[in-house]
């Protein structure tokens, strides 16, 4: 029997070195957490994730609930069995992605009702409905329903949308079945206001959640006013549970946001930016659809053991991208994804030996490239 634990193993400044366990194993963090929007990580087979050193992925509820739907992929026996991945799945709520999706969406105190952006068709989401949603997806994490406020908002706009989120994280806990090894994070809101961020904290602890995230960045602000933010934001929330930020984020975000305590991340940025010929590296991005690669038979990445980097050149890589070869979008997603747990793993070693700052002083020269 697996109850839900975090273990904090070392601190360096803010950043933390931890492991959190569960009924579908362990997660080193900090952790990134590849996106499986539709039950699959876009062009990837599961093991060929895991390979990379994925320890869990995030399923994307709107997504499921629209098709295929998630009473039938609970009757084919529950997403982990569906996609044949066996680790960790974080599932989101569904709010934040009927609000970028949906179309003729309607919010109110119980919950918003929308026609889906596939064909039409009236759905509702609540509280309650999320839950029932990410329960029946068998979601080892369950992320609360809540209104991603937008940015920029005024303090009344912020204040007003924080505490329907925060009464939204009450029936959420409510309506959530408790099993061993699973979890329901909170989701701190309250924009840019330290004041907002710390009424929604002090709402959240009432509840006594086994983890929780900070939510409404990454929505257009930037990174300073981001990292801003995280300066005060990340500190108001229990440091003996994971505090994962939603939707982030590009390299240096993660390193920046690691820097201020953050432990778990998603993003689709590695898998789109496969899809569309852009390459993460050491020393800073490419997109190999430019012209320059033609002749250039060095690997993509040469501190890169990913199948991309290894049997392969830039030049076929360019090669695939100009032919649009599916193969393309898959060695450039497996890549990027390989990159974004060497960045994970490479800070989780520096923090473990205390050297964190150093670390980020050369992931910074490292990205200013040059000749790349
Ligand atoms: O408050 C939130 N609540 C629940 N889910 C979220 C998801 C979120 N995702 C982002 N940002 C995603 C930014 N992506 C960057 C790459 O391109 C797609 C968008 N911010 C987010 C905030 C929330
Ligand atoms: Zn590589």
């Amino acid at each position: 029997m697996t109850e839900f634990r975090y273990e904090l193993l070392a601190t360096d400044g803010k950043a933390r070195l931890g492991r959190i366990h569960t009924a579908h194993g362990v997660i080193d963090t900090p952790a990134f957490m590849p996106v499986g929007t539709a039950a699959t990580v876009k062009g990837m087979l599961p093991e060929n994730v895991a390979d990379t050193g994925a320890q869990i992925l995030l399923g994307n509820t709107y997504h499921l609930m629209l098709r295929p739907g998630a009473e039938r992929i609970a009757r084919l026996g529950g997403l982990h069995k569906f996609m044949n991945w066996d680790k960790p799945i974080l599932t989101d709520s569904g709010g934040y992605q009927v609000m970028s999706l949906s179309k003729l969406r309607k919010i109110t105190e119980d919950g918003v009702t929308f026609k889906s952006h596939i064909d039409g068709r009236k759905f509702a989401l609540s509280p309650e409905r999320s839950m029932e949603i990410q329960h029946l997806l068998g979601s080892t994490i369950t992320m609360a329903f809540d209104e991603c406020t937008p940015f920029p908002a005024t303090e009344q706009q912020a204040a007003d949308s924080m505490r329907m989120s925060m009464r939204w994280a009450k029936r959420s806990k409510d309506a959530f079945v408790e099993r061993d090894g699973y979890a329901l994070y909170g989701i701190q809101q309250g924009s840019v206001f330290e004041n907002l961020r710390r009424e929604s904290s002090e709402k959240l602890a009432e509840l006594d959640l086994p983890g929780h995230s900070v939510g409404g960045l990454a929505v257009g602000e930037g990174q300073q006013i981001m990292f801003d933010t995280l300066d005060f934001c990340v500190d108001m929330l229990p440091a003996n549970k994971p505090r994962y930020l939603m939707g982030v984020g590009k390299p240096s975000d993660l390193v920046g946001a690691v820097m201020r305590g953050i432990d778990q991340f998603d993003c689709v940025l590695p898998t789109r930016s496969g899809r569309n010929a852009q390459a993460f590296t050491h020393r800073g991005t490419l997109n190999l659809k430019n012209g320059r690669h033609r002749d250039d038979d060095r690997p993509l990445d040469d501190q890169c053991n990913c199948p991309a980097c290894t049997k392969y050149s830039r030049a076929y890589l360019h090669h695939l991208i100009k032919a649009g070869e599916i193969l393309g979008a898959v060695l450039l997603t497996w890549h990027n994804l390989a990159y974004y747990q060497d960045l994970m793993r490479g800070m989780r070693d520096a923090i473990s030996e205390g050297r964190m700052e150093q670390f980020a002083r050369d992931f910074y020269a490292g990205q200013e490239g040059g000749d790349i």
